[in-house]
């Protein structure tokens, strides 16, 4: 039995830092695992131009302080109206690593959204010749689909003709839920890869009603049952260049979660690796993970690998029931339980 891990140092390739107090608040848990992220583009107003994300980048350096060795990879928002010019001058000056593209009202902060992906004609073209990777929330939003089917929905009517239509365009198809999902991402021929949440991998639906209704259990895509579960466990581990580590880490404050419309979003940064080496230990698949944590991405994204290291060691550690105080108290994943693994740094 192997009771500690080392492995060369690992990136976040999904995370919500939010902004203002709560940026403040959660920055440092991210920086604290991870070398590099890319970084959500959510916010009110959401960051659909260079010198948002540009603004955007730096306050998040200046909340993680002097010295901070984390490197925020920032990406675009797209909207019906985003301009295929602004996102290849921010592409080239190194300000936009990726374009985000929100399915109108599919998630949290999505008002803004993509009405018919078909009319991002140009948006797209450009993506494709300047190899800009296109990030996409992947849920149908026809209130007529069942909740639990609007991934694999999703993947029928949207992504099967997008990658026929646009041969060459990188996808990352965010958080994948679904068997449908994981087997489309495995065997495309096109340049397609997935993000896989630590949640999706650890827990299932029932979480949700365990014993009363969860909030915190709560997350777009909605958790599904447990034949989903296993099937994205084992894309995760499978040693597959085309899935790799995303948290999608997604802090609310306490009373934003537990309301009578609780809002969508795990809060996952503090214990991610701690939560990701479990799975891949209990598959008995260590050793795919570091390709998971630290190489697959950085290879799909066309950036260097990170020098350095972090240990992880098998140890009982309890995550505290909630983390920060007052404005900015979120309630972790796997609160109150055994992580049982340690982040030694
Ligand atoms: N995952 C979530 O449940 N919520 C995310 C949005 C998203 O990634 O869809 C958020 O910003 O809160
Ligand atoms: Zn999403
Ligand atoms: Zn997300």
């Amino acid at each position: 039995m192997t009771d500690r891990l080392t492995i060369r140092r690992p990136d976040d390739w999904h995370v919500h830092l939010r902004d203002g107090a709560m940026l403040e608040a959660v920055a440092q848990h991210s920086a604290r695992q991870f070398a590099r992220a890319i970084i959500m583009p959510n916010l009110t107003p959401p960051v659909t131009s260079i010198e948002a994300a540009t603004a955007y980048r730096q306050r998040i350096m200046a909340a993680l302080g002097e010295g901070a060795t984390f490197t925020p990879l920032m990406t675009c928002y797209l909207t019906d109206g985003t301009d295929p010019a602004e996102l290849e001058r921010g592409h080239a000056e190194g300000v936009f690593t990726a374009c985000k593209l929100y399915p109108a009202h599919a998630t949290t902060n999505s008002a803004h959204g993509v009405t018919d992906i078909r009319a991002l004609t140009g948006v797209l073209e450009t993506m494709q010749r300047i190899g800009m990777p296109l990030l996409i929330h992947g849920e149908v939003t026809d209130k007529s689909i069942d909740i639990f089917d609007r991934e694999a929905v999703f993947v029928e009517r949207v992504l099967t003709p997008l990658v026929r239509d646009y041969p060459g365009l990188k996808i990352v198809l965010e958080h994948i839920t679904t068997a449908e999902a994981a087997a489309f991402v495995a065997e495309a021929d096109h340049p397609i890869a997935a993000t896989i949440t630590p949640q999706h991998l650890l827990i299932n639906r029932n979480a949700l009603f365990d014993g009363g209704l969860r909030p915190h259990a709560y997350c777009l895509p909605v958790l599904k049952r447990e034949k989903h579960r296993l099937a994205v466990r084992q894309a995760a581990v499978s040693g597959s260049p085309r899935f790799f580590l995303g948290t999608d880490s997604a802090p609310h404050v306490v009373g934003a979660k537990e309301s009578g419309c609780g809002c969508a979003g795990i809060f996952n940064a503090p214990f991610a690796l701690e939560a990701y080496v479990r799975v891949f230990d209990e598959e008995g698949a260590l050793d795919t993970f570091e390709g998971f944590a630290s190489e697959h991405g950085a290879r799909f994204y066309g950036l260097p690998l990170n020098e350095g290291t972090v240990t992880l060691v098998r140890d009982d550690v309890e995550v505290p029931a909630s983390i920060g105080t007052g404005e900015t108290a979120v309630v972790p994943f796997l609160a109150g339980t055994n992580a049982g693994w340690r982040f030694e740094g």
